[in-house]
Formats: C-alpha cells, structure tokens, sequence
C-alpha cells in the first residue's frame, strides 16, 4: 500500500479562473522519496500541505488524500489532530520560524509526544536523546534555546522532532534552502540515511533539479497545479518527456557544462485569473500546436519506461530518445 496516495485533487481558490491544483494524483511508498519539483507558483507546497490535511481557508477541495489509507480531506477534526501528530511530520524552509525561540530544545522535542498522552516524560526524554544522537547532536543541546545553534543545527533538530512519533510520511518542503552549501550537503545525506533507516515515505519538495536528482528515487513534475510528468528521478532527468521537464532542465544553471549559460523558459506560469483550456505550457511550448491548445493532455504511461506517466500530446514524436543528458 502507499502510504500517500493522492487521486484526483482539485483545490479551488474563490474568485479565481483555474482550480489551483486541477487533477493532482501523487503516490509515495513506504520508504520511498519522491520529489516534487517546478517553478515558483506552481503548486508544491499547497499539495504538501494538503497531505496534512490543510487546505486554504474558503477553498473548495474534492478528490482523495490517503495517508496510511486515512482520507486526510474528510477526516474529523480531532482525527485528524491525532493523524497529524502520530503519522506524519513536515520539515520547513526556516528552521527558526517554525521553534518557539524561548523554550529549550528539550522541550520542543518532547512536547508533541507528551501531548497525546501515550508517552511519559521519561520515556519521551529518553526518545529525544536517541534521535538527538542519530541527527549528530550531542545530549547537551536537550538543555539549549535555539539562538545558542546555527542554522544547520537548528535544521538537525527539526529533522530530530519531526521523527519523534516515528512518522509513516515525512514532508519536507524546500528544507535546505536557508542553508550554505556544505550545511546543506550535510543535511540532505542525513535525511536520506536517516528515512532509509526508519523506513519513511518522504515527499520532497524543492524547485532544485540537482537536489531532486540526488535524493528522490521518483519525481514528479509540476505546472501549473497539475503533475505534468512522473518516473524515476534518473530516467526523467536523463531523458525527459515533458517539453516542460526539459525546459526547466535547460534553465537549471549547469557550471560544469563545456559552455556555462543560463537558459530562461520564456513566458510565465499562468496565473489564477487565467482559465486554462488545453495544456497549461502550451503558450511557453516550441511545440505546441492547434490541438494543445485546446485539448487538455491526459497524463499516459511512458513506453518502456516503469511507473513513468507524460500528458503531452506530442511527447512521442517531440522528445528525442535520450532527451537532455543532466547531472
Ligand atoms: N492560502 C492561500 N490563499 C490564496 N492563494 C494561495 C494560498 N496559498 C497558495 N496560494 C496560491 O497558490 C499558488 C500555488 O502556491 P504554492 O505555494 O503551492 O506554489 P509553489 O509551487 O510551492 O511555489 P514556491 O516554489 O514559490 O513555494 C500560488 O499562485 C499562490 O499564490
């Protein structure tokens, strides 16, 4: 079973033209990380949120959103509370902006625990300082304030809270971001060590093609609240499918390339007040015809590549086999 499956999620945002997600389907296996990528605006945190369950107010959602077969979109409020804080855990961008800057660390690790009651405080103690220790930190910091540690610290201590409950599914949006380069390097490995070891399903969202090619073992692309392609990270990044997929991997500044340079995607996401007929990338597309215009392209399965889907109508004829070698 996976433990998220997302089957034809719609969020509609009053006053707008387009649904801001339109048709999202998402699944991550146990231990499994996929990584959800695409430009600014396009929809990868509201579909990471709404694996909690969290959906903007006044928004109209329909569709399913399965964590460890919990329909997280009709699931009563105090369920959900509970399937939040023993199921599922979010890493964030800002470490500092998600820790209570006046309560220790220790505190911070245990209170989420302690709050549904199955743990006491010794127990939960002695859990905080086993995953202390699996992120590289020593006991010490149970007793610090987050100002007495660094960013990459901090971000430690977040990945340690968010595994307290021992989580079915870890969503990490963009978690590195507010890193320098080696903390981040840091970070990413011990995430990936650590969800192998405990056997999590981790959506991973990041606009970081490199970064995604890294960890995810699935990716799945996105434009404009729809998934435009899914498949294997490496397969996808090698030869893309989507027009869309190899822009964005043009665009991803390559310093190793014999001649450096920075491809930008011409033309802009469309936004809300935009309605959308065809295929969203049409009017950015060099290949774009008549039909995709108008039709909207059903996401098919790739040939001869597993568990790998494309909507576009020209994908076949359009992407050389081998496509846009990266990473
Ligand atoms: N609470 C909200 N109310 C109204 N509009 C929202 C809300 N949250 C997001 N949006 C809009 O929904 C769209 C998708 O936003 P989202 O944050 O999911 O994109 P994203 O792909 O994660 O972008 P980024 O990479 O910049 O974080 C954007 O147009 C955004 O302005």
């Amino acid at each position: 079973m996976n433990t998220l499956q997302i089957a034809d999620l719609r969020v509609v945002l009053p006053g707008t033209e387009r649904p801001v997600l339109d048709g999202v389907d998402l699944t991550v296996a146990s231990g499994e990380t996929v990584a959800l990528v695409g430009e600014s605006g396009c929809g990868k945190t509201l579909t990471s949120r709404a694996a909690l369950g969290m959906v903007p107010p006044r928004a109209e959602a329909t569709g399913t959103v399965l964590v460890d077969g919990r329909d997280m979109l009709t699931l009563g409020a105090r369920s959900l509370r509970r399937v939040r804080a023993t199921t599922t855990a979010m890493i964030f961008q800002d470490p500092r902006a998600a820790i209570n800057p006046v309560r220790r660390i220790g505190d911070f690790l245990t209170e989420g625990l302690r709050l549904t009651g199955a743990w006491d405080k010794t127990r939960a103690r002695e859990r905080a300082l086993t995953l202390l220790d699996a992120v590289g930190l020593k006991s010490t910091v149970l007793r610090q304030y987050p100002h007495e540690l660094s960013g990459g610290m901090l971000q430690r201590v977040m990945i340690a809270a968010a595994l307290m409950a021992d989580p079915v599914l870890l969503l990490a949006d963009e978690p590195t971001t507010a890193l320098d380069v080696t903390t981040q390097a840091e970070i990413i490995a011990l995430l990936g060590e650590l969800q192998q070891r405990f056997g999590t399903a981790m959506l991973f969202v990041t606009h970081d093609l490199d970064l995604a090619a890294v960890i995810a073992d699935r990716v799945a692309v996105m434009y404009a609240g729809r998934i435009v392609e899914t498949g294997p990270a490496e397969e996808v990044f090698a030869a893309p499918k989507h027009p869309y997929t190899a822009a964005l991997l043009a665009a991803s500044p390559r310093l190793d390339a014999p001649e450096p340079r920075l491809t930008v995607i011409p033309g802009r996401v469309p936004g809300l007040h935009t309605a959308i007929s065809g295929c969203p990338f049409a009017t950015r597309c060099g290949h774009a015809d008549e039909r995709c215009a108008t039709e909207r392209p059903q996401s098919t399965a790739v040939p001869g590549r597993a568990e790998a889907e494309v909507a576009c109508w020209n994908s076949e004829s359009l992407i050389p086999q081998g496509g846009a070698a990266h990473g």
